[in-house]
C-alpha cells in the first residue's frame, strides 16, 4: 500500500512513513494510491464482532507491511481498553429512522480519542523500531489538542506542542490541555483563530530546515492514520443497522472534514452509504460550497460549537482531490488561489462529483439551543452543541429522504460545553468522576503571538534534546 500527495509532487510513501511524515513536502495531504475494498460477504461477517475486531479488519488493508498483525491487534486492543462503554461507539435511537452514534466515551470525551488513542500506540511501535524521537505540533479548535495530549503525555521520545486559539475554546477543553503535569506537554494559546493555528502548523511543516531539525510530526487529520481509524465506526454502526443489505446515511458535524472524509472512504471500501451529510454551524463555508460551488472565506464567527469554527477545512482538499479525478495540479491551483485570494470556485464536473456523495446543511446559534432542549425533552438524550447542529441537519435530510436510516455522529460529551447545554436545558452536565477536580488543578499555558518565527523559536527552545 503506497501513499501519494493530493498535490502530486511529494515522494510516494509507505503507511508507516506517511504516518510519521504528516504534511507532504509539497504542502499536500497523503492519501492511499488505491482504496482497498471489502466484499458484501466480508462486510456481513463484521456483524457480531467486537469493535476491536472490526477495527483490525478495516485498518489492516491500509497499513501494508508497516505492522505485523500482532502489532496492529495489540495497538488496537490497548487503544480502546480505557473507553467507558463496552461497545466503544454505542448507537441510541432518537426517532423511528434516526440514530445517534455516541463517540464520546473515550478518555477526553470526544470522537478524537478513537483515532488518537490508536495512533499513540502505533507511533510508539514505529518510533521504538526506528530508534527515533519526534516533536509533535498540533493545532486544535478544542478537542484534538486534549486527545493528542492524552495519547502522548509522559512519553520519552515525543514532545507535544498544542496550539489553540486564545479565548475560543470552552473552559473544560482549555483545562484538559493546560492541566496535565508531564514535562513533554506544552499548551500554547495563540492570538488568532483555529485557521491561524492550523496555518502556522502547516508553515512549520513547509519550513524544511525547521521540520528536519526538530523531527516534526503531526497528529491532526493531516495525518492519514487519524482518518483511517475513524473509518471503523461507520462500519460498526451501519452493520448494526442492517448493512450490507440496507443502505445507511450519515450526518456528520463538520469542521476540518476529517470525520466525514472517513465516511467517504468507508463508502469507497464498499459500505452501502446512501448520503454523507455535512452539518455546519454559522461558519458555513462547506455548506455554501456544496450548494453554490464557491469556497469563499467570510471570516470565522465564534459560536457555541467552537470545535467547528473553521473556514480553512484541511481535509476538504482530500475530497476535492477525488472529485477532480486525482488531479494534483488542479488541487495545487485551487489551494494557491485560496491562500492568495481567500476563495476558489469548484469546476462543474467536480461539484457534480461532490454532490453525488455529499449533501449539506447549516444550523445557526438559536436553532442549536432549540435542538438541544427539544432533543432532551423528546428523547431523554443530553447532547453537545456540535451534535445538536448535526441532529438539526439530519432532521432536515430525513425530511427529504425518510426511507433511509440516518446515523448522526455525536462527537463530544455535553459536559465539555456546560454553558451552552445549561442555557438550552437548565442542566449543567457533570464531568466523569476521574475529571471531577479539573477546575481545581493548576493550569500551565504559554500565550503566543501568531508569528511563525516566534513559534519555531519556542518549540526549538522547549523541546527536550
Ligand atoms: C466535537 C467536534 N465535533 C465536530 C468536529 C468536526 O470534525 P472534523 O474536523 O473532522 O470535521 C470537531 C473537530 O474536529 C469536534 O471536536
Ligand atoms: N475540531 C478540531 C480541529 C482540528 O481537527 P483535526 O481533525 O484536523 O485534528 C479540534 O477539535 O481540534
Amino acid at each position: 500500500m503506497r501513499y501519494v500527495s493530493t498535490r502530486g509532487q511529494a515522494p510516494v510513501l509507505s503507511f508507516g512513513e506517511a504516518m510519521l511524515t504528516g504534511l507532504a513536502r509539497d504542502g499536500g495531504l497523503y492519501v492511499p494510491e488505491t482504496i482497498p475494498t471489502l466484499t458484501a460477504a466480508e462486510i456481513a461477517d463484521l456483524a457480531g464482532l467486537s469493535y476491536e475486531e472490526v477495527a483490525f479488519r478495516v485498518m489492516k488493508p491500509f497499513t501494508g507491511d508497516t505492522f505485523t498483525d500482532e502489532e496492529l491487534q495489540g495497538a488496537i486492543e490497548r487503544a480502546y481498553a480505557g473507553f467507558g462503554h463496552p461497545a466503544r461507539a454505542p448507537l441510541v435511537q432518537l426517532a423511528p429512522n434516526h440514530f445517534l452514534l455516541e463517540l464520546f466515551h473515550g478518555p477526553t470525551l470526544a470522537f478524537k480519542d478513537f483515532a488518537m488513542q490508536v495512533i499513540g500506540q502505533l507511533f510508539q511501535i514505529e518510533l521504538a523500531k526506528q530508534g527515533r524521537k519526534v516533536t509533535i505540533v498540533g493545532a486544535t479548535s478544542g478537542d484534538t489538542g486534549s486527545a493528542a495530549i492524552e495519547a502522548f503525555r509522559g512519553l520519552d521520545n515525543v514532545d507535544v506542542f498544542i496550539l489553540f486559539p486564545h479565548g475560543r475554546v470552552s473552559e473544560v477543553q482549555r483545562r484538559q490541555m493546560t492541566t496535565p503535569i508531564e514535562e513533554n506537554v506544552h499548551a500554547l494559546a495563540l492570538d488568532g483563530d483555529f485557521d491561524d493555528c492550523q496555518a502556522r502548523l502547516k508553515d512549520m511543516f513547509n519550513d524544511f530546515a525547521f521540520r528536519d531539525e526538530v523531527g516534526l510530526a503531526g497528529v491532526n487529520s493531516i495525518n492519514f492514520a487519524r482518518v483511517l481509524a475513524q473509518i471503523v465506526y461507520y462500519f460498526t454502526s451501519a452493520v448494526a443497522l442492517g448493512a450490507p443489505q440496507r443502505k445507511i446515511s450519515f450526518t456528520v458535524p463538520t469542521g476540518n472534514f476529517g470525520d466525514i472524509f472517513a465516511g467517504f472512504l468507508a463508502k469507497q471500501m464498499g459500505l452501502p452509504v446512501e448520503r454523507l451529510v455535512i452539518a455546519t454551524n454559522q461558519n458555513d463555508i462547506l455548506d455554501r460550497c456544496i450548494k453554490g460551488g464557491d469556497y469563499t472565506r467570510h471570516g470565522v464567527k465564534p459560536s457555541m460549537s467552537p470545535s467547528m469554527d473553521i473556514e480553512i477545512s484541511s481535509n476538504f482538499e482530500r475530497a476535492l482531490y477525488f472529485a477532480y479525478g486525482r488531479d494534483g495540479d488542479a488541487i495545487t491551483a485551487l489551494m494557491t488561489e485560496l491562500k492568495e485570494a481567500g476563495s476558489f470556485t469548484v469546476s462543474p464536473n467536480a461539484i457534480g462529483a461532490l454532490r453525488e456523495i455529499y449533501d449539506s446543511g447549516r444550523i445557526g446559534e438559536g436553532r442549536t439551543l432549540e435542538i438541544i432542549g427539544r432533543t432532551l425533552k423528546e428523547t431523554g438524550e443530553l447532547i453537545c452543541p456540535h451534535t445538536a447542529v448535526a441532529v438539526g441537519v439530519a432532521e432536515d435530510a430525513l425530511d427529504r429522504d425518510p426511507a433511509t436510516p440516518m446515523v448522526t455522529l455525536a462527537t463530544a460529551h455535553p459536559a465539555k460545553f456546560p454553558d451552552a447545554v445549561n442555557e438550552a436545558t437548565g442542566i449543567r452536565p457533570a464531568l466523569p468522576p476521574r475529571m471531577k477536580d479539573l477546575f481545581e488543578r493548576p493550569e500551565r499555558v504559554t500565550r503566543v503571538a501568531n508569528d511563525l518565527a516566534a513559534l519555531e523559536a519556542l518549540v526549538r527552545g522547549e523541546r527536550r534534546k
